[in-house]
């Protein structure tokens, strides 16, 4: 991971600032004592800042063509800073083009990619802009957290990457599948083979008139091959998705025979079914204590884990958001911070899990500043930006002494 504004030492594990405030600054990742709201990109991360003559120029936002650019890299957790450069001359622009061209695909190497994701809905003449040019990249064999306050659109987004809603505009993709461009029997498919889903009420996960092994023979008989020795197979593979996830013992119960958190673990087997590269979840552990929710967050990090299985969890569970690598946080729409967890080892060998929070720069390069940051330094409509060589300084337009 290179790159990322470090916003702090201590994640807030609620991402998006939308917890409790936390003190701006209190990271010392950028430049100068009184700098107060300075935003210190990476240095691994500002590959390429400082290049031209505009570093450190002082730059109001929104008052003319600022001098420093903040662009998104090929990756939404690389970012470049770069300054931009004078135009000179029409070769240079057509350059500068075919550069762009050129250029890496944006989430040519990820699992999902969702780029500009528009999703609005119409409600008795009403239109609510459910996303609103949504970002997000997840690498295969990921296990990461989408958090946000209640309406910020994560069950849409999820919806949409589950094959179960179209997007208004943008582009998503999942495994090499266009989202946008299925027709109905690449949808089935897709929904067949390439995502699985587990739900928040556990009784839509299962049918509660099969037993736990045939709720998970069930989608492998939807997708796959008729005959003895398949049915055989299918019902031992059943056997081991259950005996993995540590509910083997419940493969010949039903549903009203089991615990709500063995219906969950179940349910993940069920989404195992047809090995797919993905599993949604939408608040699995929302039903549920929180011991019960820990064995079920255990069970998606045995996917995981033992399948490589990338695993999207929708959640309010802070156990959850907080035990995963990343944890996006969702404002409004779009994707506004995450916070990445990392294992360092000290020189004494000792392990620990360091979590850092970074804001998105989305495609267009707009940088979403947690509202208590604003809030703390005063920040309204605009800000001074200043290029250094390793970060970019963001200051509060204040009237001059
Ligand atoms: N089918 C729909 N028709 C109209 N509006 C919708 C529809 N589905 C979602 N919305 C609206 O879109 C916005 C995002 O909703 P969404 O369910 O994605 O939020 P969420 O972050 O999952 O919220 P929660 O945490 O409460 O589940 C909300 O304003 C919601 O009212």
């Amino acid at each position: 991971m290179s790159g990322g504004r470090d916003m702090g030492g201590d994640a807030r594990e609620d991402g998006a600032g939308e917890g409790a405030p936390s003190a701006p600054g209190s990271s010392g990742a950028s430049g100068g004592a009184d700098s107060g709201a300075g935003v210190g990109a990476g240095t691994e991360g500002a590959a390429g800042a400082g290049g031209n003559g505009a570093a450190g120029a002082g730059v109001a936002a929104g008052a003319g063509v600022p001098a420093a650019g903040v662009a998104a890299g090929p990756t939404a957790d690389t970012v470049t800073v770069e300054a931009r450069p004078e135009v000179r001359s029409l070769a240079e622009l057509e350059q500068r083009a075919a550069a762009g061209r050129n250029g890496a695909v944006y989430g040519q190497d990820s699992l999902i990619t969702c780029d500009r994701l528009v999703r609005i809905f119409t409600a008795d003449g009403v239109e609510v802009q459910a996303l609103q040019g949504l970002d997000l990249l997840v690498g295969k064999g990921e296990l990461m957290a989408l958090v946000g306050a209640s309406g910020s659109g994560k069950s849409t987004l999820l919806n949409i990457l589950a094959g179960l809603d179209v997007p208004t505009a943008g582009a998503a993709s999942v495994g090499g599948y266009d989202l946008l461009a299925m027709d109905a029997a690449a949808r089935l498919r897709y929904r067949r083979e390439v995502v699985g889903f587990v739900w928040q009420q556990t009784a839509r996960n299962l049918l509660p008139y099969l037993t736990a092994a045939q709720n998970v023979v069930l989608p492998m008989q939807l997708a796959g091959r008729s005959g003895l020795r398949a049915k055989r197979q299918r019902s031992a593979r059943a056997g081991e998705l259950l005996d993995m996830l540590g509910v083997g013992y419940c493969r010949d119960r039903r549903p009203g025979q089991m615990s709500g958190g063995e219906q969950q673990r179940a349910a993940i087997a069920v989404a195992l079914a047809n090995n797919p590269s993905v599993i949604l979840a939408d608040e699995p552990t929302g039903e549920l204590d929180s011991a019960t929710g820990e064995q079920v967050f255990a069970s998606f990090r045995t996917a995981n884990e033992e399948l490589g299985t990338t695993v999207v969890v929708v959640t309010h569970d802070h156990a959850v958001s907080g035990a995963v690598q990343r944890t996006v946080a969702i404002r409004d729409g779009r994707t506004a911070s995450e916070v990445v967890r990392r294992t360092e080892v000290d020189e004494h060998g000792q392990e620990s899990v360091v979590a850092r929070e970074y804001a998105t720069v989305d495609r267009a390069g707009r940088l979403q500043i947690p509202r208590d940051y604003t809030e703390a330094l005063d920040i309204r409509s605009r800000v001074l930006l200043e290029l250094e060589p390793d970060h970019i300084g963001v200051w509060p337009d204040r009237p001059e002494e």
